[in-house]
């Protein structure tokens, strides 16, 4: 392991990141919403809000995955950006569609939504973060969007008073986080940082850990701004 004293690197791995900020990420994953989501009592219009903002989000954050192919140094990077921005395409942004289609919103709608504030800081955030930093900063950024949702799936799926099946009309979330689409692009994300945290001094992470933890916290603020419209 590494040493304080000469700032030598010490095979960090992500683990360390969520490590560093355990308050806030229990706050994230453990979140109201997530239980009245995993219950199937989460009001509706909060997960309505929450399900369009979140469209929004999904289109940054895309973008930030594009900024991502950017920054990259070899095809190994390019080609795991590429899968980032995929997840969100291909297996995400499907789920957002097909809820607001139920509702008799189009996509046209959706596009015409103006943001929230908790969307714009946040997507903004990772945005900024990523311009001004190198591809590690802006993974870090990334980090508790992609690996946290697919901890909260299996935290959900692992707690008792969680409901599956028709018994929950937010089945369809859960099982789209769920998915082995979902939970493989999570490990490679989780393996992609162990490498590259291997290699960095104590003084890159600790401010790498606090990109961490401003994401998480902004996380936070993304579902409590579902909450908020039941209030
Ligand atoms: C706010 C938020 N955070 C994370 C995810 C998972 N990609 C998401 N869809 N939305």
């Amino acid at each position: 392991m590494p040493d304080p004293d000469t700032g030598d690197m010490m095979g960090y791995q992500f683990h360390d990141l969520t490590d560093a900020c355990q308050t806030d990420w229990r706050a994230y994953i453990e979140h109201d919403f997530v239980r009245s989501l995993g219950d199937g009592n989460l009001a509706p219009e909060a997960f309505r809000h929450y399900l369009q903002q979140d469209y929004l989000f999904l289109i940054h954050f895309s973008r930030a995955y594009a900024l991502a192919a950017y920054k990259s140094h070899d095809l190994a990077e390019l080609r795991h950006a590429f899968e980032g921005l995929k997840t969100i395409l291909d297996v995400e942004l499907d789920l957002h569609v097909g809820f607001c289609r139920e509702w008799g919103i189009s996509e046209e709608d959706l596009a015409r939504l103006p943001e929230a504030r908790a969307t714009l800081a946040y997507t903004r955030y990772v945005l900024d973060t990523g311009s001004r930093g190198d591809l590690l900063d802006l993974h870090v950024a990334l980090a508790p969007c992609l690996v946290g949702y697919g901890e909260i799936a299996n935290w959900l799926n692992a707690r008792p008073s969680t409901r599956r099946g028709d018994a929950n009309p937010f089945e369809a979330w859960i099982a789209m986080y769920s998915s082995d689409d979902f939970q493989a692009a999570m490990r490679d994300e989780i393996a992609w940082l162990d490498a590259r945290l291997a290699e960095v001094t104590p003084a890159r992470f600790t401010r790498l850990a606090e990109i961490f933890r401003d994401a998480t916290r902004l996380e936070i603020d993304f579902w409590q701004m579902g909450l908020d419209q039941t209030t």
